[in-house]
């Protein structure tokens, strides 16, 4: 933020970086995070010509983010955000009417959502529901064969209340749930999942993890090859995820009378049952997709960026099935979105417009009971999930979805 920056000396400390003086990132080491961050600025002004006063015009003191969230701060990345709703959400954490942050820059993102919220709301709201939880980690061990991997497999299932205790000896909030062994020859793939609490928990849980790896090391022969073995799985497509699910597996449901449907989404329930059908359950599947839905990584990106959460995580978040049924009196949909990792404290969560799209929500920081606030998040993310394919299969199915970005979004 320029009116916190000390000009001279961020001049000084770029040119202590440029003649080798200095490394771009010990800046922070000479002067305050903002200081430094345009001192950063100055030397990619110089390097590149790229004119940086924009990125240099964020509303936070840099020192809230330098250090926990990035490092080389510059500046801030801005992105637009909106909100859609009100909606009312009768969830298994959250309860009441609320409106949704978004933060995008796709035109007519917004508008579909709030469209598909609008159609809920008008029918009673939204159901939604969190129907497993638990963050995992999984290293990798190395052993001498198959003999020895299956005895580590069986170590392990015998020996959890040991791993439990070396894990759990880490953090005041997680608890590990279970350890599940996989064995590829000579390499064993020990997957923890733990409850996090209202914590996402990937720094949670890896420093957990190696905590009870160390144990494993010290009562067997196997050694750890690496903390992450992928089986995890963190910010990569993977079936595991979408079949057994990661962070909070929830759903939002809504039943919309036949008249709201024709009204507001200017199709049928048939119509849209049968793009539900034949795009997102045939389509998907000749594809090889692992998300059956339209458009659910849209607003798990949006709502992510908006709340706080780790960004990378919309590749997992995107596993979601859509089912819609066509019934006399109108229509069912229901969005099930297996892997939502979300947290409302930690991470991203407490820098300040972050933390006010949570305040938007009702649910910045620890839930009472412990967990029910991230769960609250979840339902949150589903509904809007929920509002964005009701919106898009109907546009779809009325054939206006060119229009609409020919007039929202360009
Ligand atoms: C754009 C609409 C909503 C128009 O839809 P419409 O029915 O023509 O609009 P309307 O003017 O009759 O208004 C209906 C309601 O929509 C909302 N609405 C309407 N306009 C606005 C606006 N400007 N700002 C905020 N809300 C708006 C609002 O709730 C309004 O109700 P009201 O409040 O007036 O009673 C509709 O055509 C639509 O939803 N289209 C689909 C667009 C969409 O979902 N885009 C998402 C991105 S697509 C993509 O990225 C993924 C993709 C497609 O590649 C994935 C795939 O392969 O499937
Ligand atoms: N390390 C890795 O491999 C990866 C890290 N990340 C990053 O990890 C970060 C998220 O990790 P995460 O562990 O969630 O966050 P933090 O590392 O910010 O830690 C959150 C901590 O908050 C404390 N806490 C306080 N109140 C609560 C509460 N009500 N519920 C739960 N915890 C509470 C816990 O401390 P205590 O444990 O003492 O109870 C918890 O460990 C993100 O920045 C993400 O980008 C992402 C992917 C991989």
């Amino acid at each position: 933020m320029t009116d916190r920056v000390d000009a001279d000396a961020a001049e000084s400390l770029a040119e202590r970086v440029e003649s080798g003086d200095l490394r771009l990132y010990e800046l922070e080491e000479h002067a305050d995070a903002d200081t430094a961050a345009a001192a950063r600025r100055l030397v990619v002004t110089n390097h590149s010509g790229a004119d940086l006063d924009t990125t240099g015009e964020y509303a936070f003191p840099a020192e809230q983010a330098a250090g926990s969230n990035i490092e080389n701060m510059i500046g801030a990345a801005q992105i637009p955000m909106g909100v859609a709703g009100p909606v009312s959400i009768d969830g298994g954490a959250f309860s009441g009417e609320t409106y949704l942050p978004l933060a995008t820059t796709e035109g007519a993102l917004l508008a579909s959502v709030n469209r598909g919220l609008s159609v809920i709301d008008a029918s009673g709201g939204a159901t939604a529901r969190v129907t497993k939880k638990g963050m995992t980690r999984a290293p990798v061990f190395r052993t001498s064969g198959i003999a020895e991997s299956q005895a580590l497999a069986e170590w392990t299932r015998d020996n959890t209340d040991l791993l439990r205790e070396a894990a759990e000896s880490t953090t005041m909030h997680g608890k590990l749930l279970d350890v599940t062994p996989y064995v590829v020859g000579d390499n064993v793939f020990l997957r923890f999942r733990y409850d996090t609490a209202d914590a996402m928990g990937m720094n949670m849980v890896t420093i957990a993890t190696g905590e009870a790896c160390d144990v494993v090391e010290e009562e067997t022969d196997a050694s750890l090859v690496a903390l992450s073995g992928n089986m995890c799985t963190d910010k990569k497509p993977a079936a595991i995820n979408a079949v057994e699910g990661r962070g909070r597996s929830v759903t939002a449901e809504a039943t919309l009378p036949r008249e709201f449907v024709e009204e507001t989404l200017k199709t049928t329930p048939e119509a849209i049952a049968e793009v539900n059908t034949r795009k997102n359950l045939i389509g998907s599947a000749k594809a090889g997709s692992l998300g059956f839905n339209a458009q659910v990584a849209n607003v798990v990106a949006a709502m992510y960026l908006a709340t706080g959460q780790d960004a990378a995580q919309v590749v997992e978040g995107s596993n979601g099935i859509v089912s819609v049924e066509a019934r006399e009196d109108g229509l069912y949909a229901a969005v099930s979105l297996a892997s939502i990792e979300v947290g409302t404290v930690g991470g991203g969560t407490k820098l300040p417009t972050q933390a006010e799209g949570l305040d938007v929500l009702g649910i910045r920081g620890g839930g009472d009971p412990a967990g029910s606030n991230a769960d609250a998040l979840a339902e949150c993310v589903a509904t809007g999930a929920l509002a964005g394919e009701l919106s898009l299969l109907s546009a779809l199915a009325s054939r206006n979805l060119s229009s609409a970005h020919a007039e929202l979004g360009r």
